[in-house]
């Protein structure tokens, strides 16, 4: 069987592939139109930066992994590969200690100016006095993305002597606790810390969750970015290093790369690598080891440990749970969604006939909308715990008016939210109640979700507000508690929510609070 491997990997990942019979093709210059020229025949590749578009998957009928020597998938279309049964695998693991190194490297080259000495010293020079350093061990340090990375960043940092702050919406609190840090909401983070030290994964919701105006409310010295480009709206960093609202930045990744007309190399200031994060030999050796046997694992059809899609050819090998698996992941994500708490503990419960199935991939797509990298499908739950939320599984028998049905119930150990979901006729997708509401609604597309009066003229006011935006209702379900109480309307809609149409709803004083969610 034939394997692609399309990005420098360490030989010891080749060499396992060899091992194992594999006919190991290596292009390194290849592009995705390279990578669609050769795809007709290949069984598995091996990436790590080469991106891997939906057009890959509709042209490779043989395929069955992507394997990433590396953590980061951002460069992989998942939903894609799902669609086509392939599985994607990454190497969760294997860098994270070199990454977490390299992001306390750049705190220090960047506080210090150590880059800017050497070529003041190299050049001739001997002027200690130009420089304005600053010290590490007296800050606090606010991290962005608690997960894998972050926690090792966040213990070494604590070992300088840092008092630690984080925000990470899907991180228990108790976890954090444990280990000394304080979660807080991101602008409370960025008012109280003097180093921002940015971990999180880019996904829709961190793609430019630190703007201009993030950039301007951070009342510290010194920002490091680690993780991914384009979490951090770079012309605003750059322009706040350059006046000294900011002191110094250590940056690693780049909302493109390599870098292009980034005004972020031209700032004395900001301290830059190439994506050196995982580059040390151990860290080579080790994800391209786990991508090889992520591959060897597929190919020979045993369980990938690595895997982080449901892979439609595992979900459709039930046909009893297969549509429960969206139904479950669209419940999860409009939960999340709504509830204004941190999310502590989730209870899912399956009801009717699904409680007599085995419904652990149904388990693992609710934990797709929590921003973690690594929801593996044999082990959702212990994953969850593992970031302190508490999970609860529940089955019963008897449903009032489904065949079956699943309710995912977020919670903070003071509010609760619970969204049900079940399949209608041919295997159609339905939410049929949203926190208390009974309604009978389409997850697809773009959705809004309001909440205003029941009173007369309301609905009629929403909808003059839609046709003035040129958004077209393409469906509609309402709801309501009681005659004069609080009534819930779910919209399908054919153009996306933008801001400011969602502000000139919540401008109307009978709308008591309206959620836009994407759902495609
Ligand atoms: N520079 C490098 O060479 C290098 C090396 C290793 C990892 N990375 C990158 O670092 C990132 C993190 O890796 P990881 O292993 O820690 O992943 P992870 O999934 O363990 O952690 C990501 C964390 O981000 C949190 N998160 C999700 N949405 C968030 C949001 N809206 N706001 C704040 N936090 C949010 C998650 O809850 C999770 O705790 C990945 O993108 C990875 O590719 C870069
Ligand atoms: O996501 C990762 O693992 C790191 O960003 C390293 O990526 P790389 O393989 O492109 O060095």
């Amino acid at each position: 069987m034939k394997v692609l491997v399309t990005d420098p990997i360490d030989d010891a990942g080749l060499a396992r592939l060899r091992s194992a019979g594999l006919d190991v093709e290596t292009d390194f210059d290849i592009d995705t139109a390279g990578v669609l020229e050769k795809i007709a025949d290949v069984d598995a590749m091996l990436i790590r930066g080469t991106e891997i578009t939906r057009e890959v998957f509709e042209n490779a009928p043989n395929l069955k992994i992507v394997s990433r020597a590396g953590i980061g998938v951002d460069n992989i279309d998942i939903p894609a590969a799902t669609d086509h049964g392939v599985i994607v695998a990454n190497a969760p693991r294997g860098n994270v200690y070199a990454a977490a190194e390299h992001t306390i490297g750049l705190a220090f080259n960047a506080a210090k100016q150590i880059p800017q000495a050497h070529m003041q010293v190299q050049a001739g020079g001997w002027d200690g006095a130009s420089f304005d350093a600053l010290e590490l061990g007296d800050m606090t340090a606010g991290i962005v993305g608690l997960g894998r990375l972050g926690q090792e960043v966040a213990w070494r940092l604590d070992n300088l002597g840092m008092d630690l702050l984080a925000y990470d919406p899907y991180l228990g609190e108790a976890r954090a606790r444990q280990m000394g840090i304080e979660l807080v909401e991101l602008d409370e983070l960025l008012e109280r810390v003097d180093m921002l030290s940015v971990q999180a994964r880019l996904t829709d919701e961190t793609r430019g969750l630190i703007g201009p105006e993030e950039i301007d409310r951070f009342a510290g010295d010194l920002i490091v970015l680690t993780s991914r480009g384009g979490i951090v709206d770079e012309p605003a960093l750059a322009d706040a290093v350059e006046s000294g609202e900011i002191a110094a930045a250590g940056v690693d990744v780049f909302s493109t790369e390599p870098p292009e007309d980034n005004p972020l190399l031209d700032v004395e200031n900001v301290v830059v690598t190439p994506h050196l994060g995982a580059k040390t030999h151990n860290a080579q050796v080790n994800v391209a080891v786990t991508a090889a046997d992520s591959i060897i694992s597929a190919l020979e059809g045993d369980l990938v440990q690595n895997a982080l899609n449901l892979s439609s050819t595992d979900a459709s090998s039930d046909p009893r749970t297969r549509g429960y698996v969206d139904v479950a992941e669209t419940a999860s994500k409009i939960a999340l969604r709504l509830f204004e708490g941190r999310v502590e503990s989730i209870e899912i419960e399956y009801a009717g006939d699904l409680a007599d199935e085995d419904t652990n991939l149904v388990t693992a797509a609710v934990f797709n909308p929590f921003g973690w990298q690594d929801v593996v499908v044999d082990a959702p739950t212990r994953i969850a715990e593992q970031r302190g939320i508490q999970v609860v599984e529940s089955k019963r028998r008897e449903t009032e008016d489904y065949q079956s049905l699943v309710s995912i119930t977020v919670s903070d150990g003071v509010r609760e939210l619970t969204v049900s979901g079940t399949l209608f006729g041919d295997n159609e997708p339905r939410l049929v109640e949203i926190d208390g509401f009974r309604v009978d609604a389409t997850p697809y597309g773009h959705m809004l979700i309001s909440r205003n009066r029941d009173e007369p003229g309301v609905i009629g006011a929403l909808g003059s507000v839609f046709g003035e935006y040129d958004v077209n209702i393409a469906g509609m379900a309402n709801a309501r508690e009681s005659i004069d109480g609080e009534a819930m309307s779910v919209y399908n809609l054919d153009d996306p929510v933008t801001p400011e149409l969602l502000e000139e709803l919540e401008s109307d004083t009978r709308v008591t609070g309206v959620t836009a969610i994407d759902l495609d």
